[in-house]
């Protein structure tokens, strides 16, 4: 996270600036003390994988996702209108920018849409931790990237939000952050 906020330009690489700069701190303070949500995927092997997927479209709530998956192909991303397998290397974690990275950046960094795919031959097993603020703060575009140029693109965003979105609707490709989103591009 320290990275990424270095690479939007809104926190110091420096320490002494580091500790100079409240935002950098809250934000950093705040997923010091953030949710962390454990999802464990088992996907068994399926006898017509082309006619079902293992997990629909979705982007994923937080800032950043870690994924662990075993040796079995599944995962695609969706990359320029395609998808793209994700090929499994051993030991190596999968890093997904999540919805709330994409509003806290006020759209700089996307959250990336992917699927699961199933496979005739093997079952498949993964692992996503997804990270966040904690679940009784509002995720808001950062303030040092919003100007006259660059206005606000997303409403303020809590989990109450996200609740109530999902149990009225099936949560499918980036609906939940479209309805975020003030400005459509
Ligand atoms: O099984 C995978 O590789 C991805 C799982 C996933 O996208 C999720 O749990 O949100
Ligand atoms: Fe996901």
């Amino acid at each position: 996270m320290e990275a990424i906020l270095q690479s939007l330009g809104i926190m110091e690489s420096n320490q002494e600036e580091k500790d100079k700069n409240n935002e950098n701190n809250n934000i950093m303070k705040e997923l010091d003390n953030g949710s962390q949500m454990l999802v464990s995927n088992f996907y068994p092997q399926c006898p017509e994988p082309n006619l079902t997927l293992g997990m629909h479209p979705h982007s994923d709530y937080g800032f950043l996702t870690l994924l662990l998956q075993d040796e079995v192909e599944g995962l695609q991303i969706q990359f320029k209108d395609k998808w793209v397998t994700v090929q499994p290397i051993p030991n190596a974690f999968v890093v997904n920018v999540g919805d709330h990275l994409e509003i806290y950046s006020n759209g700089k960094y996307k959250s990336v849409l992917h699927r699961v795919l199933v496979n005739e031959a093997r079952s498949r097993v993964s692992v996503a931790t997804l990270y966040s603020l904690p679940f009784n703060c509002t995720v808001k575009p950062s303030p040092k990237l919003i100007d006259e140029a660059n206005p606000k693109r997303y409403m303020d965003t809590d989990f109450g939000s996200f609740l109530a979105y999902v149990s009225t609707r099936e949560t499918k490709k980036k609906d939940f952050l479209e309805s975020r989103k003030l400005i459509h591009t």
